[in-house]
């Protein structure tokens, strides 16, 4: 099928930088996505956005010039509940990625085996109002019951206006919790104020909620951008996103969030997105929690000793 990109859509950047940034072994790109190719794997009906196609082997091309050795591959709403494109990724990953679904009430138990013999280990409940319709709590609740039994973890994403109202119901999922982009903060607002607080709470009132500390270039309001070589990029996010690497060491994931959906100033330059990462986590002891030992623990336990 043919499909026409959303006006104004900007490609993921072509050609990323080599990153300065030498990342540990065994590194995890923990966010990332696949869209399509829509004529191989046509995107959702439902969908509130037509992507560019990023393919699988363009995702793996990226990992390995960026020096990652593995994905965890995020289920994105162009797919709705359509997870054959994820599927076949992890699939054609020789075991180096993980994903993260998106099921709805009348997934099979057939489905949900299938899906964990491919490597998913996940669902994602998405509340932006911007890329998804409303699903009832309690349809999510159910499906969080069926998945624990598999032994996956619920990543959830919201804005962070949106938490007081979630809390309750965040704070009742049987699983590990992983929420995206560190609950969207308004960086505008002072990263001890009462906004950015409140999610620094839900995380300690709650040891089963992880974060990633991912996508400043989507939550940065002043830059400067990740293009052009610069090395400081996004200064506004790095006190919020080393806040929650500071005081959650062991409960903190990173992802390049490549092909970075609905971007409407500027595609980063995915090197430079590396780059950004010391600044959030300065020492050697924090990076390989985050970037290796934390992913590793969440989507391959079974390849972690001891
Ligand atoms: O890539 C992300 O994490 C963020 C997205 C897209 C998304 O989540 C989706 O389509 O599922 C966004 O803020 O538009």
């Amino acid at each position: 099928m043919q499909f026409q990109k959303t006006p104004g859509w900007l490609d993921w950047y072509q050609g990323p930088s080599q990153p300065r940034f030498k990342l540990p072994a065994g590194a995890v790109d923990a966010h990332c996505h696949v869209f399509g190719p829509g004529e191989e794997f046509p995107y959702a009906p439902e969908r509130k956005y037509t992507p560019c196609d990023a393919s699988k082997q363009q995702l793996f091309a990226l990992r390995d010039q960026l020096g990652f050795a593995r994905n965890v591959i995020v289920q994105a709403t162009c797919h709705g509940a359509d997870n054959r494109a994820l599927v076949d990724a992890l699939l054609h990953s020789d075991g180096k990625a993980r994903g993260v679904a998106t099921v709805r009430r009348d997934v099979s138990d057939e489905a949900l085996q299938a899906m964990h013999a491919a490597g998913v280990r996940g669902v994602r409940f998405n509340f932006v109002k911007r890329l998804v319709d409303f699903t009832p709590k309690d349809e999510l609740m159910e499906i969080a019951g069926r998945i624990a039994k598999l032994g996956w973890h619920v990543v959830i994403y919201f804005e962070a206006v949106d938490l007081p109202q979630l809390w309750d119901f965040f704070s009742g999922l049987p699983t590990t919790v992983v929420v995206d982009h560190m609950g969207r903060p308004d960086v505008s607002k002072p990263v001890d104020g009462p906004e950015f607080e409140l999610f620094l709470k839900f995380m300690r009132d709650n040891p089963n909620v992880w974060s990633k500390v991912s996508c400043p270039e989507r939550l940065s309001l002043s830059g400067p951008k990740a293009l052009d070589g610069e090395q400081a990029a996004y200064r506004d996010v790095v006190p919020f996103a080393r806040r929650v690497v500071e005081e959650f060491p062991d409960r903190v994931l990173w992802g390049t969030d490549w092909p970075h959906p609905n971007l409407k100033d500027h595609m980063p330059d995915d090197g430079l997105l590396v780059d950004f990462i010391p600044h959030i986590a300065p020492t050697a002891e924090l990076q390989q929690k985050l970037l290796v030992d934390n992913p590793m623990r969440l989507y391959w336990p079974e390849q972690v000793k001891g």
